[in-house]
């Protein structure tokens, strides 16, 4: 157990003494980033408050190297762990400065006056997480995703050795997500900050996390790191998803294919098909696609929105016999739109296919494509 620098070792969460999750036990080294993923209402916040001690352990403990976290008091607890929840604080008449400058109490005397020292540290955190130019607006007056970087800088500015955060980036835009992630990542690596918090982005999560805990049910369903986790066809198990697609590999969702007769057959590749796949689909028309190699960008979508995909082996040149196939498929089909427009000498089998359409005076080019 040395090795870890946070553990819990048979922690049971839950309330008023009926337990949630039994047994849960999480390893991790100093500097690691732990996120806890799992549908709504598994308990994820669950098992977040319960390690910072907002709840009582129903039974084990949490281990902060030598410490039992349990057993620190609120100040010593604060110096070592940060915490953001998904409850908001209401602080009334506080500037977002004011706000971030909580975080240092645990190291301020009892009237909270700032040092010289704890200024820097406010406006560091302020800076970490590009907010100085809100440090003179009042909390209560901003957007929910500007009270979020606040409430982060707040937590980075308490200078903890852990950070536990609920759901950091749930209001965050696309640009801030990317920030804040990449500024966790870096002071995990600069600061050896080590990080446990809960996302419902996987993408994100497998991208950032060193290890994930998946919640679900009376005991935590898998520990480890994200490339045993995101294994084919075990995040639709644990989301229970019966409806569209979720690809362990891109960490894309995609909504449910349109069955039915395909009407139209979609000569793709290298990504070019995935726009008019994703078309076909909010139109609902059902479609085929080929010729795609196993292993093209195309396919894992062709294959979650489509009907059929006539696919060639990773690797190999396109055989005669799945050329048959595709032929077959395109008699069966009302139109042919090809994406591609260059072909290299592996894709002349696709060309062909091409010409095969025109001939047929099956192949929809420019305009009409939707006009049909
Ligand atoms: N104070 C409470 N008293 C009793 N049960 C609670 C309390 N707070 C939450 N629960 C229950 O505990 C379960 C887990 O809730 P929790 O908020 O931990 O889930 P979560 O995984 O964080 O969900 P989400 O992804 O929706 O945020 C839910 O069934 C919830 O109703």
């Amino acid at each position: 157990m040395q090795n870890y620098f946070f553990y819990t070792k048979n922690m049971t969460v839950g309330y008023d003494g009926v337990p949630l999750i039994r047994d849960i036990q999480i390893e991790i080294k100093r500097g690691e980033i732990l996120t806890l993923i799992g549908p709504n209402g598994a308990g994820k916040s669950t098992i977040l408050k319960s390690i910072i001690g907002q709840l009582s352990l129903l039974n084990g403990k949490v281990q902060l190297e030598e410490v039992c976290i349990n057993r620190l008091s609120e100040k010593e607890r604060a110096k070592r762990l940060s915490v953001v929840l998904t409850e908001r604080i209401h602080p009334e008449m506080m500037t977002c400065e004011e706000v971030v400058a909580m975080g240092r109490y645990p190291y301020t005397g009892r009237l909270g006056i700032l040092s010289e020292t704890d200024k820097k540290a406010v406006q560091r955190a302020m800076e970490t997480v590009r907010t100085e130019e809100l440090a003179e607006k009042e909390f209560l007056t901003l957007s929910d995703g500007q009270k979020q970087r606040i409430l982060l800088a707040k937590a980075i500015a308490q200078d903890p050795d852990v950070l536990v955060l609920d759901e950091p980036t749930s209001f965050l835009d696309v640009r801030y997500k990317l920030e804040f992630l990449s500024v966790l990542q870096e002071m995990t690596k600069k600061k050896n900050l080590t990080v446990i918090m809960s996302l419902h982005e996987l993408d994100l999560a497998e991208r950032i996390s060193d290890k994930i805990l998946c919640v679900k049910g009376e005991y935590v369903d898998r520990f480890g790191p994200p490339e045993n986790v995101f294994l084919p066809g075990y995040i639709k198990e644990l989301y229970g998803i019966t409806t569209g697609t979720f690809d362990e590999c891109s960490g894309r969702v995609e909504l449910p294919a349109v069955h039915g007769i395909p009407r139209v057959f979609v000569i793709g590749g290298n990504g070019s098909g995935i726009p008019i796949y994703r078309r076909l689909q909010r139109e609902g028309i059902p479609f085929s696609a080929g010729i795609l190699w196993e292993n093209d960008k195309d396919t894992p979508v062709a294959e979650a929105l489509s009907e059929r995909v006539i696919k060639e082996q990773a690797y190999c040149p396109i055989r005669q016999d799945t050329v048959v196939c595709a032929k077959e498929e395109i008699d069966r089909c009302r139109h042919v739109i090809c994406t591609l427009t260059d072909f290299g000498e592996w894709n002349k089998e696709n060309k062909k296919l091409l010409l095969y359409a025109k001939d047929r005076g099956k192949l929809l080019e420019g305009e009409r494509i939707w006009q049909k």
